[in-house]
């Protein structure tokens, strides 16, 4: 039994303008320590999928259908309170605000402390050793000083980096990280992903990483899910899917990046934008901006199966390359052509941002 385990879930918004299907039937699974990556452009439903297994959607946002399973617990069952105590003591997240996930008015080690001895019977002193040494841990220097700082008097990359000390406190399961790192600057960026990437090496946390970042996905994760228009459209190892990405929006979004991608055949970027999702496209939802797309896709909506095997992905191991092209279940008559070459780090300039960024070289491995 994995960790988490997320069947065929369905989330649906009720606006004026109709039913936003914001996440459209989506399954995976994530083991205990295993960093998953969950990728995709704006819109594609990322952040909708990510609050959805707390219950954290807002309205006019709800669950219609699916599985949650934490730990063998049905999420989508359980209790409020049942809820919450999950929430404070196994599944911890962290948000690319900290700025609002920090209280104004107490000190940065207050609210640490806090959310440690609302977990655990501490004494306040236990409670504010624990908090600087979690400081600490995240990389705040100077932390017995800095625990008595207000919020304000934090950077934003060292409020990020308290926000995620808060996670921490509760030595969780899993943790879910959505867009960590946007809106700090680059080098900040670059410390904070450290951070992350040593958390994912180190402890047993597993994490379940939104971005739209892919070089933040072949640094930090072991395996990738691919989110276009609510729906999973590749699902892979994070090598398989750098190497050899078998879903044409997939291509697309590596042949974006500057170290991946061959001149010919290259989707520089993909023409066109994310489809609405009150009315998504008929068939394949990323047909009408797929460069190798014929009339069987705008008829036939793929479902996801195995790259290789084209078996269905309830029979696919965690660890299979999955993708939902008509291509792998063989209703694609001149196929797909396309070729995405992973030039070696040698052949990379020293100005090339994606440099330290190969797979080959990622940290930490599945089992
Ligand atoms: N409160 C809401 N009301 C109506 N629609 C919503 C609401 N929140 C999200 N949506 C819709 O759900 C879809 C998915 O949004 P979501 O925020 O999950 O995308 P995302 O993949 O996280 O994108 P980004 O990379 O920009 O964060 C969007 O089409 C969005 O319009
Ligand atoms: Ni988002």
């Amino acid at each position: 039994m994995a960790l988490l385990e997320v069947d065929d879930l369905v989330v649906q918004f009720y606006t004026d303008d109709g039913v936003v299907r914001a996440v459209d039937g989506i399954s995976y699974e994530i083991r205990a320590g295993e960093t998953v990556g969950l990728v995709g452009e704006s819109g594609a439903g990322k952040s909708v999928a990510s609050l959805a297994l707390l219950r954290l959607l807002r309205d006019p946002g709800e669950i219609v259908r699916g599985e949650i399973r934490f730990d063998g617990r049905d999420l989508r069952e359980c209790s409020a309170a049942d809820l919450r105590e999950i929430r404070g003591n196994d599944i911890a997240m962290v948000f690319q605000d900290a700025d609002a996930a920090l209280n104004p008015v107490y000190t940065v080690g207050e609210q640490i402390a806090e959310a440690i001895r609302a977990h655990e019977p501490v004494t306040d002193r236990e409670a504010r050793e624990r908090a600087i040494d979690l400081l600490e841990r995240v990389g705040i220097a100077d932390a017995t000083t800095r625990y008595s700082d207000y919020p304000h008097e934090f950077s934003g990359g060292m409020q990020q980096r308290a926000v995620i000390a808060m996670a921490l406190s509760c030595d969780p399961a899993l943790l879910i990280c959505d867009e960590p790192t946007t809106g700090l600057d680059v080098t900040v960026q670059a410390g904070i992903l450290e951070l992350l990437a040593d958390l994912a090496r180190e402890s047993e946390t597993a994490i379940q990483l939104v971005t739209h970042d892919l070089g933040v996905v072949a640094e930090l994760c072991d395996r990738v899910l691919v989110q276009y228009a609510g729906e999973i459209v590749e699902r892979a190892p994070v090598e398989d899917l750098f190497y050899d990405p078998k879903h044409p929006y997939t291509a697309g979004l590596l042949a974006s990046i500057p170290r991946l991608g061959d001149d010919r055949n290259r989707l520089a970027t993909i023409p066109g934008t994310m489809p609405s999702l009150v009315d998504p496209p008929t068939g394949c939802r990323f047909h009408p901006r797929c460069p190798f797309a014929e009339d069987a896709c705008a008829r036939r909506n793929p479902s996801l199966v195995g790259a290789a095997s084209g078996t269905s992905a309830v029979d696919a191991g965690p660890d299979a390359h999955l993708a939902a092209c008509l291509e792998y279940t063989g209703d694609l008559e001149a196929g797909l052509d396309y070729e995405v070459r992973v030039r070696d780090g040698s052949e990379t300039g020293a100005d090339d941002p994606c440099r330290e960024r190969n797979p080959g070289t990622r940290r930490g491995e599945t089992q």
